[in-house]
């Protein structure tokens, strides 16, 4: 069974932040991810995750708010300068919080340009960072309409293209169902590549029980593939969070 992390900025959210942790730990997560976590000192987020016994596993680039905001830079022309600031922000906490992996957000373009610009950008990242793990992610266009990058195969493509050891796949099995109807499928087509998984119900991104995705089918799927990295629950509760995790599994 894989290991599972919560994801603070959409679980426990009942609770100021700094509390989420403790909340995660007391119901069986090993670790967390929290998408834009500019707003607090990352020592006391450190602290906070070290109390807990958890460990960081993932956050995003800037910028910094997750209601509303633009989600990244990376494939817009002519932002070059804004994404390597933001990048170079994005380290320094990646740094200070220990985190395993940073996503970077590709940002609304589209076209030749946008790829090109998205594939540069990767890669000065990938060597700017070379000892820090690096993903991208495809969000489905309902979500974030415009988002560069919505599609698995050109994610694929991308990684291939740049071909740094440390730019990875961030699979989101609740993107994967709707951009493409067949989640699984995604999973065994580029499972090889992937470095981070998060799982939501589908439909509603609530939790991972009952949906369009056959879970615990799911995380057989992983084992059997030899995945060996997190799991991450990327959803909005239905109500209180602990009320709504019967579906994680007790080790
Ligand atoms: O929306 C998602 O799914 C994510 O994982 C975020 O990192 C993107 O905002
Ligand atoms: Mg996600």
């Amino acid at each position: 069974m894989p290991r599972f992390a919560a994801n603070l900025t959409m679980l426990f959210t009942e609770l100021p932040m700094l509390e989420r942790f403790a909340a995660a730990a007391d119901a069986g997560f090993q670790g967390v991810e929290i998408l834009f976590p500019y707003d607090i000192p990352a020592r006391d987020l450190s602290r906070a995750a070290i109390a807990a016994g958890l460990e960081f596993v993932l956050m995003n680039t800037p910028p910094p708010n997750w209601a509303g905001g633009p989600r990244g830079f990376a494939a817009e022309p002519g932002r070059e300068d804004r994404f390597r600031s933001d990048f170079d922000r994005a380290l320094r906490f990646a740094e200070a919080l220990r985190a395993r992996h940073v996503h970077i957000m590709a940002g609304y373009a589209e076209g030749p340009d946008a790829r090109a610009t998205f594939t540069r950008n990767l890669a000065w990242a990938a060597d700017r960072a070379p000892h820090v793990s690096l993903m991208i992610e495809p969000l489905n266009p309902m979500d974030q309409p415009g988002y560069f990058l919505a599609d698995f195969d050109l994610a694929a493509e991308i990684i291939a293209q740049v071909g740094a050891p440390n730019l990875g796949l961030q699979f989101d099995s609740y993107h994967a169902q709707l951009i493409t109807g067949d989640a699984m499928e995604v999973w065994r087509r580029h499972g090889g590549i992937v470095r981070h998984v998060q799982i939501a119900g589908v439909p509603g991104r609530h939790e991972p029980t009952g949906g369009m995705i056959d879970y615990p089918g799911f995380f057989a799927a992983l084992d059997q593939s030899g995945y060996k990295g997190w799991v991450s629950a990327e959803y909005n509760p239905r109500a209180l969070t602990a009320q709504g995790l019967g579906w994680l599994p007790r080790t």
